[in-house]
């Protein structure tokens, strides 16, 4: 079950990385530690190992929880590489649990335990000599896993789910970017994703050079599969991005990532507070 810290959170204040920190630990990448901005960050949790039920019961016990009404919010971060996302899915965290909000954070590629796997075979750079489309169905099929085992439960007990990348990543980078058919990638996300779409998606916006810059200064060692692309690359992701968020303003918004991280953080409440109606603040328990 994923507990109310979350399954994964980006960088928390003893951890030099982005991955999720405890049982069972999740090495982010394959090496790729970070340095950590903001100290006093609350440390993420990896989602708990839970019993597997036989897979048909599985099944029939997701497809309930998708057709159940979600009543919780579901906040998604999307943008290139070193824009900020994780710094914020952190921030964000903490303005939601300090108004009382039961707020969960994950991550994609991850966010459970089969996905964090599938997560380190990726992000290795293992499957790339498959090309874009093997990486797009393996992203799915981790983004099934998580949304199984994490994203949803926690929507259905009335949890913000905040999560870093999301399917946006894929029509992006295996889609506008990895030339995957479109009809194959809408396929995939109809499939795993289903009715559980974002309710909003913040789009951090950088200039690629800055982005990699960042992602550099952070990493201290080797970039990751993606990391190492080209410049032109990382100007493309830019673009599609930008798109993206153009083609759906009901539930995208466009946020400059160049300020500073407090700058970013508000711009981000505002786009939350005023996008969306957040559930109501847990009771305390009298003790
Ligand atoms: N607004 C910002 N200005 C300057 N540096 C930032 C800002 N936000 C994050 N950083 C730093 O940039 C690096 C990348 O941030 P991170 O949140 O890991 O990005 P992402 O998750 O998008 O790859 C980290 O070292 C982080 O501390
Ligand atoms: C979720 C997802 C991620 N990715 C890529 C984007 C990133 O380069 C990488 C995830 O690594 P991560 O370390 O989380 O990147 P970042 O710090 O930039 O958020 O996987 C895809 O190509 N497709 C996807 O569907």
């Amino acid at each position: 079950m994923p507990t109310r810290t979350p399954p994964h959170a980006p960088d928390s204040a003893e951890s030099t990385e982005k991955a999720p920190a405890n049982p069972p630990a999740k090495p982010r990448r394959t090496a790729k530690p970070k340095t950590v901005e903001d100290t006093s960050a609350a440390k993420p949790a990896p989602a708990a190992p839970k019993a597997k039920k036989p897979p048909a019961a599985r099944k029939a016990a997701t497809r309930a929880k998708a057709a159940a009404p979600a009543t919780g919010r579901f906040i998604t971060l999307e943008g290139g590489e070193g824009a900020g996302k994780s710094t914020q899915v952190r921030r964000l965290l903490e303005r939601l649990q300090a108004a009382g909000i039961d707020a969960v954070g994950t991550r994609e590629p991850g966010g459970s335990t089969g996905a964090e796997i599938m997560r380190h075979l990726i992000l290795s750079g293992a499957a790339k000599p498959l090309g874009p489309l093997a990486e797009a169905t393996l992203f799915a099929a981790a983004r099934a896993d998580h949304l199984d085992a994490t994203i949803r439960p926690a929507l259905a007990r009335g949890a913000v789910v905040v999560c870093d990348r999301f399917a946006d990543s894929t029509r992006v980078y295996q889609g506008a970017l990895g030339n995957v058919d479109p009809r194959l990638i809408a396929a995939l996300e109809q499939v795993t994703v289903g009715e559980t779409r974002p309710d909003l998606t913040l789009i951090l916006d950088l200039p690629a050079e800055e982005g990699l810059a960042r992602a550099a200064a952070r990493s201290g060692q080797g970039a990751d599969r993606f990391e190492s692309e080209g410049l032109a690359f990382h100007r493309a992701l830019r673009a599609a991005f930008r798109a993206l968020a153009e083609s759906e303003p009901e539930r995208c918004v466009l946020i400059d990532a160049r300020g500073t991280p407090e700058a970013v953080e508000e711009a981000i409440w505002q786009a939350v507070s005023t996008r969306l109606k957040l559930p109501s603040p847990r009771r305390r328990r009298r003790t």
